[in-house]
């Protein structure tokens, strides 16, 4: 087990959003957290990635409580790529890209030869060196994406967080990104954790599933156990069909229109 999370009960000031959460992500898992708008996801993110404090429980990464790891020591163990990111500023690609290399810079920020080569292997296994020199502002939101995941994996962590990595993209830039992330996942051994509100892309890629309800697990398991129409109609609030998809026989939700009849 690489993260345990132990009864997290966490919020903002005094209001209670995360309820008694606990789940178990393995090394090899590729694990998806789904639920409805505003039910925790993030939040169970910020706490999982030692960005706010619950209230009761604790994380565990490697049998370790969070707490008990130095800021440049957990930035080496997990990175995080949250849901906005500021791109205002103008950068190029490459310096960008830097900035991930923070933890393992000294005092005076001045980046290394191993710094420049870590952002030339992750350019170079992105496909993304041809943008080397562009401004970030100038992408496409497709090429952003990747570049804001370039900058989690030059971290090199064994652990990476991404919160909705693939809102705003299309169904091909989202198909690459997730496939990006299996293979960081498959081939390079990495745990990733993601939230996701696309279920049919939770259910083609993710290992395992948490589904949040109002603060609380609903269900965990693999996609088949998670993604059954019962649950999904009863957090959503609405009408589902969920087959299996005939190639890859991982489970897909479709939506059914209140005026047809059941
Ligand atoms: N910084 C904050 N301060 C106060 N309340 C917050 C803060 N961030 C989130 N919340 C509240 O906490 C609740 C859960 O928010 P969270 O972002 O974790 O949900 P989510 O499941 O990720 O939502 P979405 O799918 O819409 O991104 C919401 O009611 C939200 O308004």
């Amino acid at each position: 087990m690489v993260i345990e999370i132990k009864s997290i009960s966490a919020g903002y000031l005094n209001k209670e959003i995360l309820k008694n959460i606990s789940c178990d992500i393995d090394k090899k898992d590729f694990f998806g957290i789904i639920g409805k708008n505003g039910t925790g996801k993030s939040t169970l993110l910020r706490v999982l990635c030692n960005l706010i404090k619950p209230y009761y429980g604790n994380v565990l990464i490697d049998g370790r409580n969070i707490n008990s790891f130095s800021r440049k020591e957990f930035a080496k163990k997990i990175s995080f790529l949250p849901q906005y990111i500021d791109t205002s500023l103008s950068f190029t690609v490459s310096e960008f890209i830097m900035f991930g290399r923070y933890p393992y810079m000294n005092m005076l920020k001045i980046p290394s030869d191993d710094d420049y080569a870590a952002v030339q292997k992750v350019m170079n296994f992105l496909y993304i060196k041809n943008f080397a020199e562009r401004d970030i502002n100038e992408l496409s939101g497709g090429e952003k994406q990747i570049v804001l995941i370039a900058q989690v994996l030059v971290q090199e962590t064994d652990i990476i967080v991404f919160d909705e990595p693939t809102s705003h993209l299309d169904i091909g830039n989202q198909n690459d990104i997730l496939e990006i992330l299996k293979d960081l996942n498959e081939k390079c051994d990495k745990t990733v954790i993601l939230t996701l509100h696309d279920l049919n892309a939770a259910g083609e890629f993710c290992s395992k599933l948490v589904l949040i309800e109002n603060g609380s697990v609903c269900r965990q398991g693999t996609a088949e156990e998670v993604l059954n129409y019962r649950d999904i109609e009863r957090v959503y609030n609405t009408t589902v069909v969920v087959k299996a998809n005939p190639i890859s026989n991982r489970p897909y939700v479709i939506p059914v229109s209140k005026t047809e009849k059941r």
